[in-house]
Order: structure tokens, then sequence, then C-alpha cells
């Protein structure tokens, strides 16, 4: 923005130089006496400043030469041809008048001092020139003042336009500060603009960038889309598939619930049709064993039927009481439900009375004796050895049990088992699962409740629920025996021994409960020994032995005949197994024989035993379900 020019209004002040002070000083004091009174000394000295050159504007003062000075400027044009003093003075001091001091010079020459007469006439000329001179400088005065008081007035106008020209000035210039500070508004703003600018272009980059990222995330979704609406047809293909796997299931469902249904039913009906085999076959059953000469070979006079598996013969060659005839031969047959021949495995032993096995979980009490003479085998028949072929009855009857339970539970049922293992020895229970000090061994006394149900005080009732936990029952038994044994040789032989597993069985669904014993029973060596023969505690023993067998013959034979009174108490054997024995059992006795010739007696007295308790028939058993 552009400023308009200011006009200075300098005033010029008269020549300062001290000689021409001195020479206008009484003309000075004269002429204000004579003219008018004088203006203010500023404005009598005010000159304006023109660009206009000085002679052009001085007609009348033309004859007097004019000595310039640098401060001797004079206003240009006709109103403003105003001398300066200074320079009128120095004109009129120009002339010829040399009025000095000294030899006055008239006409080039010198007066001489007595010149008076030239002298005043010098003097009046001087007068003269000077009056005249006062004349000029007055008229040049008053022109000077009409000058003045156009100027005067020409400055009032002007210093009114300077004001009017102040007054736009100062209105110019608050414009020009509002300007300057619209202009620095302006400033800011093109600073904001720019910074806007920057910050679009920032903007636009980054638009750019969200553009490509849209794009590609456009492109994605699009992807997404597609793979969504694949998505949604699988889905609904498997939501289809679904339902149809889940009527599919539900009628399966129902398959099954049906097949459950006739499971059970198959089961009871089984169950049903086992019992009655069993029945038929009899309630107590007889088995024969007969165990393999030590040395090997065959034994020859016990004969077997090749083509009778229930027939055994004894034979003896009997001498001649009267000496003249031959030796007679006499036989002793016996027919069991099975005879078992020298070389019939473990295995196949088992095999005839897994049935029975199976009864134990079907609710009925199962009891499996092994009676016979010392060594007979009776041991190796109910427990076996450890070599896996050669287990006995009581290992793989625990075997079949667990697998049997497992079964049964897809078909709703729950088994619990808990395990006993007891020796009577001279009438004494003794726990084979006592693992406490030996001094400190309790006694037993079997309890009978309410219900019927017996139990022996202070023994051991292990709960098994595998075949290996009553695997290490036996060998914990086995040693408890082996432990007896030292201190009393051959007691194993003398004393009965009685694994009792409880079988309860619950199948929820269907609200049945069902609970059996399984016992399975190692009786001592039935030999009979010539009472004066027996002395101390072998016929302590014998008599215990001989009492308790002869007693479970008799407990069997009164059961078979159906008496009232069924004397289980004449033993601690009889009676602990009254419940495996009564009529709601199965009973098995094994009658294990020694093939030896010298065990011939024995033999004979353990297959009569046999024999009869063979001929007994119990009655009906009937499953112990609730
Ligand atoms: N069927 C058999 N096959 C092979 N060996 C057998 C058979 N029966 C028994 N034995 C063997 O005969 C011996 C005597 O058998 P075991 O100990 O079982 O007789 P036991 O009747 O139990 O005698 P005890 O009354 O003294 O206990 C054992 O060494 C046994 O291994």
């Amino acid at each position: 923005m552009s400023r308009l020019p200011v006009m200075s209004n300098k005033r010029v002040l008269p020549s300062s130089s001290s000689e021409t002070s001195q020479d206008f000083a009484p003309l000075q004091k004269k002429s204000r006496s004579d003219a008018e009174p004088p203006a203010k000394p500023q404005a009598a000295a005010t000159v304006f400043v023109a660009k206009r050159p000085v002679a052009a504007a001085r007609p009348n003062v033309s004859k007097a030469p004019v000595k310039r000075t640098g401060a001797a400027t004079v206003a240009s044009g006709p109103s403003r041809g105003v001398l300066r003093p200074s320079a009128v003075s120095t004109a009129a001091r120009g002339g010829n008048v040399k009025a000095t001091t000294g030899a006055k010079v008239v006409g080039g020459t010198k007066r001489p001092p007595w010149d008076l007469k030239g002298k005043v006439s010098d003097m009046e000329e001087k007068i003269t020139n000077y009056q005249t001179r006062v004349k000029s400088i007055n008229q040049e005065n008053e022109v000077l003042k009409g000058s003045m008081a156009q100027s005067q007035k020409r400055t009032f106008e002007m210093e009114k336009d300077l004001q009017i020209h102040m007054r736009k000035i100062g209105e110019l210039e608050k414009r020009v500060a509002l300007l300057s500070g619209v202009e620095e508004e302006l400033v800011q703003v093109s600073t904001e603009r720019d910074t806007l600018h920057k910050d679009l272009s920032n903007l636009e980059g980054k638009y750019k960038i969200m553009e490509t990222l849209r794009d590609s995330q456009e492109a994605e979704l699009q992807i997404l889309k597609m793979k969504l609406s694949v998505q949604e047809s699988s889905l609904a293909r498997l939501q289809q598939t679904l339902a149809d796997t889940e009527e599919e299931v539900r009628s399966l469902k129902e398959t099954v619930s049906q097949q459950k249904d006739e499971l059970y039913a198959g089961e009871m009906e089984r169950r049903k049709l086992h019992n009655a085999i069993q029945e038929l076959k009899g309630n107590i059953r007889v088995f024969c064993r007969v165990r393999p000469l030590v040395n090997g070979g065959l034994s020859k006079h016990i004969h077997l039927a090749s083509d009778d598996k229930t027939s055994i013969s004894l034979a003896k060659t009997e001498e001649s009481h009267t000496g003249k005839g031959t030796d007679t031969q006499r036989n002793y047959n016996f027919s069991f439900d099975r005879v078992f021949g020298p070389q019939t495995s473990q295995q196949e032993v088992f095999e005839e009375i897994s049935l029975l096995v199976q009864s134990a979980l079907d609710g009925y009490n199962v009891c499996c004796f092994a009676y016979g003479q010392t060594g007979s085998g009776k041991t190796y028949t109910m427990e076996g050895e450890e070599f896996h072929e050669s287990r006995g009855v009581i290992p793989r009857a625990v075997q079949q049990i667990f697998k049997a339970s497992d079964k049964l539970s897809s078909q709703g049922w729950e088994f619990t088992f808990t395990a006993s293992f007891v020796e009577i020895y001279n009438e004494t229970l003794r726990d084979l699962l006592y693992t406490g000090k030996a001094d400190k061994r309790p006694d037993h006394e079997i309890r009978k409740s309410n219900n019927g149900e017996l139990t022996v005080t202070n023994l051991t009732y292990q709960k098994v629920s595998c075949e290996d936990q009553v695997l290490g029952l036996i060998a914990l038994a086995n040693q408890n025996r082996s432990t007896a044994q030292t201190a009393q040789n051959d007691r194993s032989s003398r004393s009965h021994s009685v694994f009792k597993l409880d079988i309860e069985g619950v199948n929820t669904g269907r609200d049945v409960k069902c609970k059996s014993a399984l016992c399975l029973v190692d009786l001592a060596g039935s030999e009979r020994m010539l009472k004066s023969q027996s002395q101390g505690d072998r016929f302590k023993e014998m008599t215990a032995i001989n009492g308790s067998l002869s007693n479970l013959g008799i407990v069997i034979a009164a059961l078979a005949n159906k008496e009232s009174y069924v004397p289980y108490r004449n033993s601690k054997l009889t009676y602990l197994l009254q419940n495996c024995l009564g009529g709601n059992s199965k009973t098995l006795m094994f009658v294990n024989i020694a093939p030896e010739p010298d065990s011939f007696g024995e033999t004979l007295n353990s297959l009569r035993f046999a024999s009869k308790v063979n001929d007994c028939v119990i009655g009906t058993a009937s499953a112990n379900r609730k």
C-alpha cells in the first residue's frame, strides 16, 4: 500500500549573516514605526519553497545585483514574486555608493577633508539613495505583506486542506491499520490455508490409501461373501444332514431302546433257561477229577470209559478167602455229572463250571467244593498254579465274573464285589486276608442277622473291582497260610479254606437289584486215619476234619431229604456255608482222587461220599432278586 506524499511547511528564517542583520536593524525598526503594525515575525519570515528559478520572478529588483545564498529562495509565480530582505539589502549595498569611512571618493575622486560641502552633498546623496532604497524596500515590503497575506490565506487553506488530508490520512492510517490487521489475518489465513492445504494433501494421501484399503477390503468382503455363501449352503446341507442324522439317531435310539428291552427280556429269558438247565443238571452236582500219577503213566485200578465222561470204576483184585478159587477182581462203579481224566486241562474243567459261575451274576448263590484226600489235587483244581494255563477255578471264575459284569453294564447293571478269604482249622476261623501283627490276630465269630445274612466278625471284607486285585488277595491268603504252615507242619491239608465273593448288582434303569455269593472252598484232606493211630493234635485235627466233612454230608442229605431241620450249626464249615448250601443255591462238588494204588481206600471212600452227595436233589434255587 502506498502512502500519500505529505507537504512540508518548513519556515525559512532570514539570512543569519551578521553583516546583513546589522545593516537591516535600523531599517526594520523604522519600517515598523512607519508602516502598519508588523505581521507576526514568523509569518513575515515564512517563505514557501518552490521549484521555480528566482530571476524570472523579480522584475522590479532586476537593476540591483542579487547576491545569492544557499537559503535565498524565492517563491514562483507573480503573486509570489517577493524578494527576501537580505537580497534587497544586498542589492542596495551593491550600488556604487561607497559611503564608507576615511577619505571619501566622489566620482572616483577622494574629497579633501576640508570639502565639507562636498561631503554634505555626498551625505545627502547617500541619504537620498537610502530613502529611495527605503521606499523601494517599503514597496517591496508592501508587496511582501500582500504576498504574505495571500500566503497566510493560502497557508490557512492549505492548513485546512492539510487538516482534511491529515484526517483523511488518519482515516487512511486507520484503514491501513485495519488493513494491516486484515493483512496479518490474511497472512494467518494464508498460513492456515497453507496448513490446511498440507493437511488436505495429507488427507488426500490418506484418503487414497484408505481408498486402496477400502478397495482391497471390498475385494476381501466379496471373497468372504462368496465364502459365506458357500458356507451357508454347506451349513444348510449340514443342517439338513444333521436333521436327517438326528432323525436317524432318534430312530436308532428307539431301536436301541427296543433292543435293550429285547436284550433285557432275552437276558431274563437266558437266565430262566440257564437256570432251567442248571436245575435239570441238578442244583447239586458232583464232578470227579483224577489226578495224574506223580511219575506219569496210567493208573491200573482206575478205569475211565473213553465214551462216557460221567462214569468211573475202581478195580480191586481180591484174593480168594478159601485159597481154593482164583483171585476175583471187584469193580466199584460210580457215576457223576462229569468225570475228568488225569489229562484234562484246567481250561476244560473250568468250561464245565463256567455256566454255574454265570449263575452267581444272575443272582444265584453258588458254592463249589473240592473234596478229597491230601495230595489228590484239591488246591490245584481250586487255585491252580501261577502259570497262566494252570490257573484254577477261583482265578478263572473271578475273571469270568468281571468280564460278564462289564458286559452287563451296557444293559444298565452296576456291580460291586466284596472278597473275603477265611480258613477253618480245628473249628476255628482265621482271616487269610489279615495284614496286621501276628500276635494281634482277632478272634472271629459267625453272626447271622435277622434277614438271614451271615457275617464273620473282625473278618477282612475287601472291595474288589478287577481280577488282579483278587489275584493279589489269593497271593496274600497263600502267604498267610504258609506262615501258619511253618509253625505247624502240613497245616493246609488240615484246614478248610473258603474264598467268598459277595456280589451286589443294581439296574437303576429297571429298578432291579440282585445279591448273591460265590463260595469256592478247598476242603481239608478227607483221609481217614485209624483212631488208634491218631494221637494228640493230629487226633484233634482228624476229629475236627472228619466231623466237619461228615457234617457236610449230613447237611447235604438233610437238604436233599427236605428235612425241616438242617444241622448247619454242627460245624463251623456248614454254618458258614449255610446260605450257599441251602435251597437257594447251586452247589458243585469236585471229588479229587489220587490214582496211586496205595490211595485206593481213600479214593473209594471219597467216591462213596461224593456219590452220596450226587444222589441228593436240593430244592429249586431261586434268584435273589428284588
Ligand atoms: N490235575 C493235575 N495235574 C497236574 N498236577 C496236579 C493235578 N492235581 C494235582 N497235581 C499236583 O499234585 C500235587 C498235590 O496237589 P494239591 O496240593 O492240589 O493237593 P491237595 O489235595 O490240595 O492237597 P492238600 O490237601 O494237602 O492241600 C501238587 O503238586 C499238584 O501240582
